[in-house]
């Protein structure tokens, strides 16, 4: 089998690196990115020699935090531990860095500069405190030959984001600059470009001739109760449709480049995002809100915070011209899953139409699938057509494993790969195309029960073929999320 070798890996891996974690003791650190650093560090994909200083709020000291930690994983990975000790060796801790007194590691970290090594700052702070933060860090001189990684969202407006883009811009070349997008770092999402453009099967279908519409789909069963503030003031298409469904979107969308080098994909990504037409609330969005949802504590007894968003998008390329991409999300739903599909055309003339809703569907959670449902004879002695699906998980396709999103976005900064990370310009137009949703022309939230599949309004906004999820038929709802 010839193994073509897409991994921007070790080549570009700095053979030094101090990685400065601020916000070090708050969920997101623990749960995700010092337990992708853990991976790294057990996978043997970390530089040669590496640092990782967490920073925060209160100082107890290395020890505290090491322990701290362990803590964290012992609650929430499944990796062995046997690791830790010598994981724990490379962590320390320090008050957080502010604008007007000396940082009291910054000697530390020119050392570290001055014998080469990558400085990365990964912020993992509040997003209000973004821009404090990188003003505080370029005013101690920490930001020179940087990379910072900003977590989401980045901006909650088209405002907030155009002001923290100027400020991070003021500092920052765009180059140095890596905003997390998670669903750019699943390797589903990844997938869709290889099956496209390695694949004239898929490269040929992959145009409003052949395909009737587009689903980008990420019900979930999970809850809101333990984040009930952060969501209250968030709601759905905030916390996922401007930003993962919007991006995916735009992964299945764009023309094909001449190379899948970070210039040219990130190009191809910048300009379908500018023939995203701005939604229309009245015709193409529905918002929903789960049935109990203002008795959770922390939600506002009147609040209006939707839970659910489906929106019919249109990209306005030749490519695509008149295709709707529907995009769905919301809680408490009777499903979870994470899937693009796009819903084939039957033939319109010839021997044969189709019997069923020909589709290729990728699930984008954990290591990946695909599944092509097409048009078949039914065996037996006389012609008749039947509906059939293959399925291929990808990681039953050769040697190789998986990175976990976040260990793939962490590992991609380190090497500086900036593929799967959102950019000023994508933000900027995801922003424009959303905006009518942020006036009064919002639409009120519809009530669904939990446990279903959202309000049946939203039925409206798919195609004669129906939603591609839909609820399991034992009701004791699947798992396909992450
Ligand atoms: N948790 C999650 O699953 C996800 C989180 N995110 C994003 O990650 C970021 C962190 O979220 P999360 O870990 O959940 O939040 P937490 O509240 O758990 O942690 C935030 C951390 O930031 C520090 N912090 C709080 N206020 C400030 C401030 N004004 N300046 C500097 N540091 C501050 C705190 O430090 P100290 O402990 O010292 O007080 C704390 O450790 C946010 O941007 C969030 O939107 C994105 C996706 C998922
Ligand atoms: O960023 C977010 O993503 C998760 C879903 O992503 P997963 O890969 O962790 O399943 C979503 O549940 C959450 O609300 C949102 O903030």
């Amino acid at each position: 089998m010839q193994h073509v070798d897409l991994s921007h890996t070790d080549p570009d891996l700095p053979e030094h690196l101090v990685l400065i974690l601020h916000g070090s003791r708050g969920d997101l650190s623990k749960r995700m990115v010092l337990a992708s650093l853990y991976l790294l560090h057990r996978r043997g994909l970390l530089p040669r020699t590496w640092q990782i200083i967490g920073t925060g709020q209160v100082d107890d000291g290395d020890d505290a935090f090491r322990a701290e930690v362990r803590d964290a994983f012992e609650e929430h990975t499944d990796q062995p531990l046997d690791a830790f000790d010598e994981f724990a060796q490379h962590l320390s801790y320090a008050y957080q860095v502010e604008k007007d007194s000396p940082w009291s590691r910054a000697d530390d970290v020119a050392a570290a500069v001055a014998d080469g090594a990558l400085v990365v700052h990964y912020l993992a702070i509040p997003p209000t405190a973004f821009a404090p933060a990188t003003e505080a860090l370029a005013a101690q001189g920490l930001l020179d030959g940087a990379r910072v990684v900003y977590e989401k969202p980045f901006g909650t407006s088209p405002e907030t984001f155009a002001e923290l883009d100027d400020l991070v811009h003021e500092h920052l070349d765009e180059s140095q600059v890596f905003r997390i997008d998670h669903f750019l770092a699943k390797e589903g999402t990844q997938n869709l470009h290889v099956l496209r453009f390695a694949n004239e099967l898929f490269k040929s279908v992959w145009n409003r001739e052949h395909v009737l519409e587009v689903q980008v789909d990420v019900p979930e069963t999970l809850d809101v109760a333990q984040r009930a503030s952060f969501y209250d003031a968030t709601g759905a298409a905030l916390d996922m449709l401007v930003t993962h469904l919007f991006q995916v979107a735009s992964e299945v969308a764009l023309e094909t480049p001449d190379t899948l080098e970070v210039d040219e994909l990130v190009a191809a990504r910048e300009e379908v995002f500018r023939h995203f037409r701005e939604l229309d609330p009245e015709d193409d969005v529905v918002l929903g809100q789960f049935d109990g949802y203002t008795a959770i504590d922390g939600v506002a007894d009147d609040s209006q915070t939707d839970t659910y968003v489906a929106a019919r998008l249109w990209i306005d390329t030749d490519r695509w011209r008149g295709v709707p991409f529907v995009l769905r999300t919301g809680k408490r739903l009777a499903r979870g899953a994470q899937r693009v599909t796009l819903i084939i055309r039957s033939p319109e003339s010839g021997p044969l139409g189709g019997v069923g809703i020909d589709s290729v569907s990728v699930s984008i959670a954990g290591d990946g699938r695909i599944e092509i449902s097409t048009t078949v004879k039914r065996p037996g002695p006389e012609l008749v057509l039947a509906q059939g699906t293959a399925v291929l998980d990808f990681d039953d396709v050769a040697v190789g494993e998986a990175l976990p999103p976040y260990a793939s976005a962490v590992h991609d900064v380190l090497v500086g790969d900036r593929r799967a990370f959102t950019t000023s310009a994508t933000l900027h137009e995801a922003w424009r195309a959303f905006a009518p949703l942020l006036g009064e022309r919002r639409p009120t939230p519809v009530p669904y029960a939990p446990g279903s599949m959202g309000p049946a309004e939203a039925d409206r906004l798919v195609s004669d073929a129906g939603w591609c999820v839909t609820a399991p038929d034992d009701a004791a709802g699947t798992g396909e999320n992450s």
